[in-house]
Formats: C-alpha cells, sequence, structure tokens
C-alpha cells in the first residue's frame, strides 16, 4: 500500500491519449478536473498525513469519443519553497514545519507570538472552484490559487481575507442558478467576535468594471455568531435549499488557543480539532432572501460530518441529508503510518459513516404540545418541541457506509431521489460506488477488483429528462489508473484505462 499513497506522483503536463475500452457517450464533451495530494516526500522530509501533500491537479479532456489526459503539481508558494529548500518548510493539517530562515513568503510564521492566527498554507488540494470562466484550486484555508483550466499552470493566489473578514473557508461552495458562489468561511475573534460568515462572489463582473476581479465585487450575505468565542467549530461544508442556507455547528471544534501556540509547542495543526461529545449539535437556517437566520433553536445529538449531501423545503419543512459520524475518527485515519500499514486490515473506523435525513419544521404550530413531532413528512425522522421552545431532532437512516456523496447538481437544493458517493464500510479507504435511492433506500453497487475509486461525478446527459439520465465519472485506483464511465441504472458499464502514474483524492 505504501506505494499507492505516500509514492510522489509524476507530472504529466503534456496530454496523453488513453486507451478507451467501451464507448463514450457522443455527447460527453469538456474537461474534468480533479484535484488531490500527489508529493508526501520532499528531500529527507515527509508528510505525516494524507491531508497534506502538494496538490497535483488532474485534467480529462473529452472530446469525440476520445479522452485525454494530463496532471500538474500546484505551484503554489509553499510547493516553491519546499522544492527551493529540499525539505517541508510549510505547515499543513498533520505536518508542523519550521520556515526557512532565509526566506520571507510565509513572514507571518516567524512572528506567531504577535498572531492570533498563523499564516496558512497555499496549498489548495481538496477542490476546484469556477467563478465566471475563471478556476481556482481551493483548500480549507484563506488562499485559493487560480489556474488555467487547458493547461493546469499556476495563477494568481488570492487572499478571501483581502476582501472578506475570513480565517478558513470551505472547498464546497454551492453555485446558485446565475452562477455566483456561495461559500461560507470562519472569522476567528475578528473585533472580539467569533463567527461563520456566508458570502456571494458574482459569477461575472459588469461591464465597466471589467478589470476588477469579482473578489472585489465579494458579498457578505450574513453572519452566525460562533457559540463559543474560542472554539468555533469546525466545518467542510454545508447545505442549501431553493430559499435557506443549511448550516450546522457540530461540536468538533477548533480550538483557537492551541492553533495560535501550536508552532510553540511544535504540534500540528490536526491536533487543535477536538470532538466535544456531551455538546449538542445545533442546526442553523438563514433565509436567503432576507438574510436573517430562523430564530428558533432546533438542535440534534452530538455527531461529526464532513459532507452535506442536499437539502430541500418540502411543505414548510426543511429535509437535509448528512454523512454523520459518531467521533471524529475519520479524519486520524488518513495519517500515512496508519495508511501505508496494511489498511484494510488493521485500519477500521471507530463509527461507521451514516447517511441520516433531518427534517426540520420550519413553519410548526407554535402551540403545539410539549413533547409531540412537530414533523408532519411521512419520515420516521422527528423534531420534539421542548420546555425552553427549542425543537430536538433526531434523523431518519437512509442507509450506512458510503461517503463523498454527489447529486445531479440540477437537482441542488430540490427534492431528489438519487445520490452517487463511494462505499466505505468500515475502512476508510472506498472499494466500490454505490447510488442510493433516498427514497426507496434502494442501492446499486459498481466495483472491480484491486479498484479503489474516487469521489464519483454525476454528468446528466444534455437532454436529460429523469435525474439520473447521465453518466458517472470516477477517477479511481487500480494497479494502473483508470477511469470508469459508469452508465446509470447499469444497462451497461464501460471502462477505459490510462496507463500511467496517479494520485487521487475526492473532491
Ligand atoms: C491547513 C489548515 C486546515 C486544513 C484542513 C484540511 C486540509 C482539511 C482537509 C479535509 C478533507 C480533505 C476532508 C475530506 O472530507 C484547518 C484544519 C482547516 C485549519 C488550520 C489550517
Ligand atoms: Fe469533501
Amino acid at each position: 500500500m505504501e506505494t499507492i499513497f505516500s509514492r510522489n506522483k509524476e507530472e504529466h503536463p503534456e496530454p496523453i491519449k488513453a486507451e478507451v475500452q467501451g464507448q463514450l457517450p457522443t455527447w460527453l464533451q469538456g474537461v474534468l478536473l480533479r484535484n488531490g495530494p500527489g508529493m508526501h516526500t520532499i528531500g529527507d522530509t515527509k508528510y505525516n498525513h494524507w491531508f497534506d501533500g502538494l496538490a497535483l491537479l488532474h485534467s480529462f479532456t473529452f472530446k469525440n469519443g476520445e479522452v485525454y489526459y494530463r496532471s500538474k503539481y500546484l505551484r503554489s508558494d509553499t510547493y516553491n519553497c519546499n522544492i527551493e529548500a529540499n525539505r517541508i518548510v510549510v505547515s499543513e493539517f498533520g505536518t508542523m514545519a519550521y520556515p526557512d530562515p532565509c526566506k520571507n513568503i510565509f513572514a507571518k510564521a516567524f512572528s506567531y507570538l504577535s498572531h492570533t492566527i498563523p499564516e496558512f498554507t497555499d496549498n489548495c488540494l481538496i477542490n476546484i472552484m469556477k467563478t465566471g470562466d475563471d478556476y481556482y484550486a481551493t483548500s480549507e484555508t484563506n488562499f485559493i490559487r487560480k489556474i488555467d483550466p487547458q493547461t493546469l499552470e499556476t495563477l494568481e493566489k488570492v487572499d478571501y481575507s483581502k476582501y472578506v473578514a475570513v480565517n478558513l473557508a470551505t472547498s464546497h461552495p454551492h453555485y446558485d442558478s446565475a452562477g455566483n458562489i456561495l461559500n461560507m468561511g470562519t472569522s476567528i475573534v475578528d473585533k472580539g467576535r467569533t463567527k461563520y460568515v456566508l458570502f456571494k462572489i458574482p459569477s461575472s463582473v459588469p461591464e465597466k468594471e471589467k478589470k476588477k476581479s469579482c473578489f472585489k465585487q465579494l458579498e457578505v450575505v450574513c453572519s452566525i455568531p460562533s457559540r463559543s468565542l474560542l472554539q468555533p467549530s469546525y466545518y467542510h461544508s454545508f447545505g442549501i435549499t431553493e430559499n435557506y442556507i443549511v448550516f450546522i455547528e457540530q461540536p468538533f471544534k477548533l480550538d483557537i488557543v492551541k492553533l495560535a501556540t501550536a508552532y510553540i509547542r511544535g504540534v500540528n495543526w490536526a491536533s487543535c480539532l477536538s470532538f466535544h461529545k456531551e455538546d449538542k449539535t445545533w442546526f442553523h437556517f438563514v433565509d436567503r432572501k432576507t438574510k436573517k437566520e430562523v430564530s428558533t433553536k432546533f438542535y440534534t445529538d452530538a455527531l461529526v460530518l464532513y459532507h452535506h449531501i442536499n437539502a430541500y423545503e418540502e411543505d414548510g419543512h426543511v429535509v437535509f441529508d448528512i454523512v454523520a459520524y459518531r467521533d471524529n475518527s475519520l479524519y486520524d485515519m488518513f495519517y500515512l503510518k496508519k495508511l501505508d500499514k496494511d489498511f484494510e486490515e488493521n485500519n477500521r473506523l471507530t463509527s461507521i459513516p451514516t447517511c441520516k435525513r433531518f427534517v426540520v419544521p420550519l413553519q410548526h404550530d407554535k402551540d403545539a404540545e410539549l413533547g409531540s413531532n412537530l414533523v408532519k413528512l411521512p419520515t420516521s425522522a422527528t423534531a420534539v418541541k421542548e420546555k425552553d421552545g427549542s425543537i430536538y431532532c433526531q434523523p431518519e437512516i437512509l442507509c450506512e457506509g458510503i461517503e463523498l456523496p454527489r447529486v445531479n447538481y440540477d437537482y441542488n437544493g430540490k427534492k431528489y431521489k438519487y445520490v452517487y458517493a463511494t462505499e466505505v464500510q468500515w475502512s476508510p479507504v472506498p472499494t466500490k460506488i454505490a447510488k442510493l435511492n433516498v427514497q426507496t433506500k434502494e442501492v446499486l453497487h459498481w466495483g472491480e477488483e484491486h479498484c479503489w475509486p474516487s469521489e464519483p461525478i454525476f454528468v446528466p446527459s444534455p437532454d436529460a429528462r429523469e435525474e439520473d439520465e447521465g453518466v458517472v465519472l470516477d477517477f479511481s485506483f487500480l494497479s494502473c489508473i483508470f477511469v470508469s464511465c459508469l452508465c446509470i441504472c447499469c444497462i451497461h458499464i464501460c471502462l477505459f484505462t490510462v496507463i500511467f502514474d496517479m494520485g487521487s483524492f475526492h473532491y
């Protein structure tokens, strides 16, 4: 296994023609961009965690039934500093590094004692975001990096904090029907307050302002105060419906005092995250039109989540589906020491990812009896009114053992049927792709021996009438690599193999 996870991946900046087995739909034209860690060893130094690896960008160009692959390392400041010093000089999620004293690109890191929030990495390895015609590699810090989607070259660095007071931002933004981005970030101890900020980046700038970047037009939609000044919740994604933003304030928290003293204590950022199992999980709903938060307090028991699947409104309720855990063991699983061992035998999650549906009665009868279930939809999810006016929600379980969920994005925020995800069961490494029908709970699987799929991407066919008319694209591990193209309904499966080295991830 060592070879798959921690081996440095070679980049292939020139297009390589893939060998296609079977036939691709003729309408499938365009570029699939993927991001993920590709290099974990620099000189004699090695990152500790899979999420630390230097970002390797991948693209698959689909054209007239042919596929061309290329990959290129993101030339972030982090990449350049590390390569020049021939050692890891910038700290990542699971690795605390000490900067090269001759360089001042990450100047703040030297003066950590005078700053509460250290300067973070611009190794944007998690996802790709589209603003208008521009593409950015993203992570969860305040930095994103523009890239050229054709050549995969690295362009300018954007610091979110110059446009909006956030220190962190998610790598799972949402897009509205006009292509505007909605994202959330955390503003840490800014003017004595810690809050979660929802912001909008327009997809285009007005003609007379064409020279300006769309970030100059960034708008704060609203902010939600954190329940705790020094321990805001960590979150990896959020949900959206036609009229609401769904934000879950989970008791998996980032300790700011620990973060500010991490350098002195010689510990990594990951150790500043902790799960408070005695706390509650609070649900927040922001009205997208009035920009106001719904005042009723809705909560559930302590849980940890990374991925929202989808959310929608039905008869005065907000229904939202998430992949939840009972503890925070997932991120711990990705320490390379654990992955390099026989991961399937020794690396089992202590809590299985569970697909949970919460049904929240936003418009409920204010005179309803205490203890009564306010959910009026046919579901086993409940929402019970308590003495202090808060509402305690319990979910319906949709399925277990899936992660990296995706939906047909045309159905994002709307009542929907299908989730495409990887099947992980008790191991953090996926072995199959699943298609879950959230209405019937039926699951279809696709898998091959020695093949570890990544996040499946659903591409609807241009004239689709049904939600699942289209193909699923997946970038998977095999002894060599392949991209699998799984026709929905499993009528036929076509696979095509590209024979070179890879570094995959999700997102
Ligand atoms: C660098 C850094 C962070 C990085 C987090 C990362 C890199 C998370 C990756 C998450 C993934 C890949 C999740 C998949 O489900 C924090 C903790 C936000 C804050 C401190 C600085
Ligand atoms: Fe993710």
